[in-house]
């Protein structure tokens, strides 16, 4: 028998730049609940100082499409059209929301959306940077991504703002403090369901 409370599924989504990752960092340390983030795996390259099975599980195209052909993943898109494939994987969802955890899935419109259609019952949440111009001074700034990169990170931005009534909760971050608590706010609310 298992007597941990049940875990949650949490989605947060929002286009590249919005802080999703700074944002979730801060929550992680700072709010009270077993939060735990879902390492996706994906065949984009390792930014500098990025951990293998901890930022992401790097893999390559053959090693991807193999566990895609064996349904090892809960959902999986190609982002931005570049190539580049980014996954969840079903098993340690399952072993954390097992486990009690509240696992965090950071991951784009697409791939929320085949999730929502599940029968996870995630928390959706939608971190947006307040405007299209604040989006790509912080892509500029981060300095990570080349010029053709941070374009097609922007039209998809455009695209995937269409989908933001589809998250039950918009979350503006125009400071990383306050859209933190926000957040954890929110989640507690669901603590006793
Ligand atoms: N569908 C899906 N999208 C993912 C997954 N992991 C990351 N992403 C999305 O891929 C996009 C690019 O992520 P990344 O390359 O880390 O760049 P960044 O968002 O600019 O930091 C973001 O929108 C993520 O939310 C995943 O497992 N599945
Ligand atoms: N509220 C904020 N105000 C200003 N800059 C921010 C804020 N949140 C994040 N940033 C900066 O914006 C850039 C993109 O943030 P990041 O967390 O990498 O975004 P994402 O994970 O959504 O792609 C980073 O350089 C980060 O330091």
């Amino acid at each position: 028998m298992n007597s941990s409370p049940a875990g949650r599924l949490i989605i947060i989504s929002g286009p590249s730049g919005a802080g999703k990752s700074t944002v979730l960092s801060q929550l992680l340390q700072n709010c009270p609940l077993p939060l735990q983030m879902s390492v996706s795996a994906t065949t984009r390259a390792p930014r500098p100082g990025e951990i293998d099975g901890q930022d992401y599980f790097f893999l390559s195209h053959e090693r991807f499409a193999e566990l895609r052909e064996a349904g090892e993943f809960l959902e999986c898109k190609e982002v931005f059209g570049l190539g580049y494939w980014y996954g969840t994987l079903r098993d340690p969802v399952a072993t954390g929301v097992n486990a009690g955890k509240w696992v965090i899935l950071e991951i784009d419109v697409e791939g929320a959306l085949d999730v929502m259609e599940s029968d996870l019952n995630p928390i959706t949440l939608f971190l947006h940077p307040g405007g299209m111009d604040e989006l790509e001074r912080r892509l500029r700034d981060r300095n990570t991504e080349t010029d053709a990169q941070i374009a097609a990170r922007l039209a998809t931005a455009e695209t995937e703002f269409q989908s933001i009534s589809r998250y039950q909760y918009p979350i503006i971050n125009d400071h990383v403090d306050r859209a933190v608590d926000e957040i954890c706010s929110i989640l507690l609310q669901y603590r006793d369901c």
